[in-house]
């Protein structure tokens, strides 16, 4: 059964963020009725959305000041604005970028996985997993706009879309950086690089944590498209009429048999995905790792 399609993946039932939102306790007609965008704009207080039913395409803004680190919240009200435009059958498209000046996302938000105790770090870790699965196996088309600097977590959103433009800006590079963090993308994050890169170029890409700048991103393939930053929306704009010109069905049942392989590979061990996340998350020296990549961020505003 397709993810997008329900709350359970086999005899998995997923992690549900909405569960205390009213109308969690509705039938999901029901609820998706209620719910449906219309053309007023909806969100959060962290992700921005702005509808155009006519054009069955809504433009979803990250907003979590200062750089959309992915917060347990963050990730939360994502999987909510996604969920609503999912149930929502006049929506095809989503094009994703940043309201943060500069930043796509700085990625998994390192206070969420320093300092705090085991519960919580699975707890994160679910949130983590499942925004990936809804965005990887999406029915909906997604185009990454990407206006800012998008490392490691960040990175991985925007390969979760079926298309990236990228701003060019020296300063906005792109890649799975945590090698330099003293930590390990997981199998996931990896697999979603290699489908997009190949097997090589990310072998060098992470054990390097290379950050790749606009030309670079370009040459391997991270992104599809870079164009002056005035023009990324316009394009993402254009790009998405062009997949829009494709029928729905055999556009999604595509994309499915190419993504879905990867994706089973992680709800089939989900739980002990976790586990190993919290274990290594745990580890007094990748907590002094983090603490130390902190203190540079830190020191380097100062
Ligand atoms: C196994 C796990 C896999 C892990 C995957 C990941 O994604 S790991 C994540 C790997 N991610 C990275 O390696 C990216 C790290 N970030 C950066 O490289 C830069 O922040 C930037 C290029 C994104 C933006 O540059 P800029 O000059 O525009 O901004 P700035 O640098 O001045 O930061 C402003 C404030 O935000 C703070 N803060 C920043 N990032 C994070 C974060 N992820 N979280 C929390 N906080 C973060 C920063 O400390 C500062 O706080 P302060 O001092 O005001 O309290």
């Amino acid at each position: 059964m397709a993810l997008v399609a329900g709350m359970r993946v086999g005899s998995r039932v997923l992690f549900r963020p909405w569960a205390w939102l009213p109308g969690a306790a509705l039938g999901r007609k029901e609820s998706a009725a209620r719910g449906r965008v219309g053309a007023r704009g909806f969100g959060s207080q962290r992700v921005l959305v702005e509808p155009d039913p006519a054009a069955g395409i809504a433009v979803m803004k990250l907003k979590s000041p200062p750089v959309n680190s992915l917060s347990l919240e963050l990730l939360t009200e994502f999987v909510i604005s996604l969920e609503k435009l999912e149930n929502d059958k006049t929506f095809r498209g989503i094009i994703l970028t940043s309201d943060c000046p500069g930043v796509f996302s700085a990625g998994l938000d390192l206070m969420e996985m320093c300092g705090k105790n085991p519960a919580h770090y699975a707890e994160y870790w679910k949130a983590v997993q499942e925004l990936w699965l809804r965005l990887y196996l999406s029915n909906l088309v997604l185009i990454a706009a990407i206006n800012g600097a998008c490392p490691a977590g960040g990175c991985l959103i925007s390969l979760t879309c079926d298309y990236r433009v990228l701003a060019d800006n020296p300063k906005y590079v792109i890649g799975l950086n945590e090698t330099l963090l003293g930590i390990v993308a997981p199998f996931w994050f990896k697999d979603t690089l290699v489908n997009t890169i190949g097997h090589r170029t990310s072998e060098r890409a992470l054990q390097l944590g290379i950050l790749f700048p606009p030309a670079e991103a370009l040459q391997v393939g991270m992104v599809d498209k870079v164009v002056p930053e005035d023009q990324v929306q316009s394009t993402a704009l254009s790009v998405m009429a062009q997949w829009l010109s494709i029928p729905d069905h055999a556009r999604q049942l595509t994309k499915n048999m190419m993504r879905k392989a990867t994706a089973d590979r992680l709800v089939k061990q989900r739980d002990s995905d976790i586990q190993n996340f919290v274990g290594f998350i745990s580890r007094d020296s990748i907590q002094k790792s983090l603490q130390v990549y902190l203190g540079k961020l830190r020191q380097k505003k100062g």
